[in-house]
């Protein structure tokens, strides 16, 4: 199935407007509403991970599509504690102002390695579409080794080689925190106790980073870029398209 569709999007938008209703009597809920018509909604679609794999250039990419609105920050509350006690209108207000017919995105890419988030996803909608896009899985751990090493090093603070991360008495250290993240096997098997494999679609971030239209062409079973926007859509988000992938602005303009 796939992961965006705008028809499935009317029976996904009425259970959300159902959970919303109940919320609205036990919370004195109120959603918020602008001037201009648009409102703040609750995600359709999640990109769920990998840390790593290429999240960010997705979610950019798939936010040149008129119809997508994306929370430009990650929300992270579906796995820290202290956001998900804030419960579901604190999640809404994280999102971006949208129209009814636009579906909103958000993405966390800790999501696919934290075992309480696929019940808690499920809790609240199950028939969610979720993304998930993976990358050559060892070259997902130097990335995150990478990234963590850095962040030391902007502090001036010491971190080991990845060398002491990756042996453990003589063995790979699986409890290494990058390589754990990398088994994508056993983070899938938590998220299959509640969506089929059917509502997860894969995006391969190895493909999408050297020719990412096909990728995200797949994503959608309508044409994700619809011809009457593609031009005006590409111009205003040029600098951002520039910046992500050269290449995916060349199949727009030439499309
Ligand atoms: N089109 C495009 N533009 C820019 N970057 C791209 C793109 N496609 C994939 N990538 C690679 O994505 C890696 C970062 O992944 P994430 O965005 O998931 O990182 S994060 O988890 O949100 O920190 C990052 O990996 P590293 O280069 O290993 O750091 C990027 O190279």
């Amino acid at each position: 199935r796939p992961a965006i569709n705008s028809k499935a999007e009317t029976s996904s938008q009425s259970v959300q407007r159902e959970l919303l209703k109940k919320m609205s009597q036990k919370n004195d809920f109120k959603e918020s509403i602008h001037s201009n018509g648009s409102c703040r909604q609750l995600p359709q679609t999640i990109i769920i991970g990998v840390r790593k794999g290429g999240t960010r250039a997705l979610l950019e990419m798939l936010s040149l599509h008129p119809d997508i609105a994306a929370a430009e920050s990650e929300v992270h509350f579906f796995d820290w504690e202290d956001h998900y006690r804030n419960g579901l209108q604190w999640y809404i207000n994280q999102m971006p102002f949208s129209y009814p017919h636009q579906i909103t995105v958000e993405k966390t890419p800790a999501y696919f390695t934290s075992p309480k988030v696929p019940e808690r996803v499920y809790n609240m909608n199950q028939s969610m579409r979720l993304l998930l896009i993976l990358r050559d899985p060892s070259e997902r751990v130097l990335s995150d080794y990478t990234q963590v090493f850095y962040n030391h090093m902007q502090k001036h603070k010491p971190y080991p080689s990845i060398e002491q991360f990756l042996i453990k008495d003589g063995e790979l250290n699986v409890d290494y925190k990058a390589i754990n993240r990398s088994l994508y096997y056993i983070h899938m098997q938590n998220w299959l106790k509640y969506f089929p494999l059917n509502h997860i679609h894969i995006v391969d971030g190895d493909k999408l980073i050297k020719d990412p239209f096909p990728e995200i062409e797949k994503i959608g079973s309508s044409a994700p870029f619809p011809s009457r926007t593609r031009q005006e859509s590409c111009c205003s988000k040029l600098s951002r398209i520039i910046i992500m992938q050269p290449t995916l602005c060349i199949s727009l303009l030439l499309e």
